[in-house]
C-alpha cells in the first residue's frame, strides 16, 4: 500500500440472501462518509449457489460492483484469485463446512453469525485458521459499534463502578393470529432445524454478546474466567428452541449475566425501556433496542443522575443515505488483513469458542439437538451444505 492510500480489502461474496445485500450494500458506501479514510472495500465476486443468474440479479439488487464476477456455485468462488476475503453469509447449519471451504482454498474468511452449530466446529476452524496462517472471524458486528467500544471504555474506566451484572434481551413476537404456530414457515431457516434453526444461534448471541462484552472480554487475560451455564429452552413444534433463557456465572469475578430470547413476545413493545443494564456499584449502562443494532445508550448513576447518548449510524449522501452499521466489522477485516493479523481483539478466537461452548451447553440443557450432517466437526468439500444440494 502506498503511503496515505488507503488499504483496499476485495471481497468474495458467498450467498445472495437478506444479510449478504445488507451487508454488500454497507461494502458499497463510500468509508468516507463515516469518516474513515485508511481502508476500503471492492466486491469482486459474488457466489450463489442455486444459479449463477442469482448472483447476476444479487449485483442488480445492492445497485453497485457491476463489475464483479458471478458464481453459480461456492467450489468456483473459492479460487477466484481476486478475492482477498471471503463473506460467509449462509444459514447456521452451512457456516461450517462453508467457511472450511474457503479456508482451505487458502482464503480469509469473514462469516456471519451464530459462528457454527457447535464448539468443536468453531475450534476446528479456527485450528485451520491458524494452521493456515489465515484471518478468520466471527461477524458479530455489534461489537464493533461505535457505541459499543465507548460502552466497554466507559466500563474500562469506572463509570459506573464495578460491574455484577449484565442483563439482555433479543426477542421478537412472531406468533401468528391463534398462538400456536409462528409466523415462519417450518422450513424457514430460523425454525427449521436442518438449517441450525432456533431462537438461541440466532438472536440468543446477541444479548449473549453484551454479556461477553461487558463481563468476559473486559475481564484481565491472566484472569480470564468461561462461565459456568444453566439454561433452559422451550421448543417449538419443529424441535428448535423458540425460548431461552441463559444464565452465565464467572465466580471468580462474582458477576453474573443473564441473556434470554424469544420468538413468542417483543424485548420491548413500546421502544422505552433498555434491551440491555450492564450494572455496576455506581450504577448501570442502559442500552436501547434493537439489541444487535443499537442507536442509544443511557448511564444512570446510583444517584439517579441521567444521561442519554443518540449514536446514529452515519449513512452515505451519494448511496441515499444509507447506511446499517456494518462497514465497521468490515473496517476491522480491512485493518487486521493490512496489519497482517489473523483474529481481531475485539472478538478473539478464543472468545468466539467460549461463546459457542456456552451456546451449545444451554442449547443441550434445553434438550435441543441439530442433525449430524450440520454438526459434524468433519470437513467434506463435497458436503451438499458445499455442492448447494441441501
Ligand atoms: N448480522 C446480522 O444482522 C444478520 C445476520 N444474519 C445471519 O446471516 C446468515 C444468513 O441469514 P439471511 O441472509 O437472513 O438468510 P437468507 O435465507 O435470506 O439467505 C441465506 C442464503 O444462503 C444460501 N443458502 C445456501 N443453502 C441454503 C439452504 N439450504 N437454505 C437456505 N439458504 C441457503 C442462499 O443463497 P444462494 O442461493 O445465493 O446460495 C440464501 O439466499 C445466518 O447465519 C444469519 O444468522 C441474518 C440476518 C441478520
Ligand atoms: O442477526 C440477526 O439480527 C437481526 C434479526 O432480525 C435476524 O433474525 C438475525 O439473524
Amino acid at each position: 500500500m502506498a503511503p496515505g492510500h488507503p488499504y483496499t480489502l476485495k471481497w468474495g461474496i458467498m450467498a445472495t440472501g437478506g444479510i449478504a445485500e445488507t451487508f454488500c450494500k454497507d461494502l458499497l458506501c463510500n468509508p468516507e462518509a463515516r469518516g474513515v479514510h485508511d481502508v476500503r472495500h471492492e466486491i469482486v465476486a459474488v457466489a450463489s449457489s442455486s444459479a449463477v443468474k442469482r448472483a447476476a440479479e444479487f449485483l442488480q439488487k445492492i445497485d453497485g460492483a457491476f463489475d464483479a464476477k458471478t458464481y453459480g456455485s461456492y467450489p468456483e468462488l473459492v479460487v477466484d484469485p481476486d478475492v482477498d476475503i471471503v463473506y460467509v453469509a449462509t444459514p447456521h447449519s452451512h457456516h461450517f463446512q462453508n467457511a472450511m471451504l474457503a479456508l482451505e482454498a487458502g482464503k480469509h474468511v469473514l462469516c456471519e453469525k451464530a459462528f457454527t452449530v457447535n464448539a468443536a466446529q468453531a475450534r476446528r476452524l479456527v485450528e485451520t485458521a491458524k494452521a493456515k496462517n489465515l484471518f478468520l472471524m466471527e461477524a458479530v458486528w455489534t461489537r464493533y459499534f461505535p457505541l459499543s467500544i465507548k460502552i466497554r471504555e466507559l466500563i474500562a474506566a469506572g463509570e459506573i463502578g464495578t460491574v455484577f451484572r449484565t442483563i439482555g434481551d433479543l426477542s421478537i413476537n412472531v406468533n401468528a393470529d391463534d398462538a400456536k404456530a409462528l409466523t415462519f414457515a417450518d422450513g424457514h431457516r430460523m425454525v427449521n432445524r436442518d438449517l441450525a434453526g432456533g431462537a438461541t444461534l440466532d438472536l440468543g448471541v446477541y444479548p449473549l454478546t453484551w454479556v461477553f462484552q461487558t463481563l468476559y472480554h473486559l475481564q484481565p487475560e491472566q484472569d480470564k474466567e468461561a462461565p459456568t451455564v444453566m439454561a433452559s429452552s422451550t421448543k417449538y413444534a419443529t424441535g428448535a428452541d423458540e425460548n431461552t433463557a441463559i444464565i452465565c456465572s464467572f465466580p471468580g469475578h462474582g458477576t453474573l449475566g443473564i441473556a434470554s430470547t424469544t420468538l413468542r413476545a417483543d424485548t420491548d413493545p413500546e421502544k422505552l425501556f433498555p434491551a440491555v443494564r450492564i450494572q455496576g456499584s455506581g450504577g448501570e449502562i442502559q442500552v436501547f433496542f434493537p439489541t444487535y443494532r443499537p442507536l442509544k445508550y443511557r448511564v444512570v448513576k446510583r444517584n439517579g443522575e441521567a444521561r442519554t447518548f443518540d449514536c446514529p449510524i452515519p449513512g452515505d449522501p451519494a448511496r441515499n443515505g444509507w447506511g446499517h452499521g456494518m462497514f465497521w466489522e468490515a473496517d476491522e477485516c480491512a485493518r487486521c488483513l493490512r496489519d497482517g493479523k489473523l483474529e481481531s481483539a475485539t472478538l478473539p478466537w478464543r472468545e468466539s469458542i467460549v461463546i459457542m461452548e456456552t451456546m451449545e451447553e444451554a442449547l443441550k440443557q434445553g434438550g435441543i439437538s441439530y442433525p449430524g450432517l450440520i454438526t459434524t466437526d468433519v470437513y467434506d468439500p463435497k458436503s451438499p451444505l458445499n455442492t448447494g444440494n441441501q
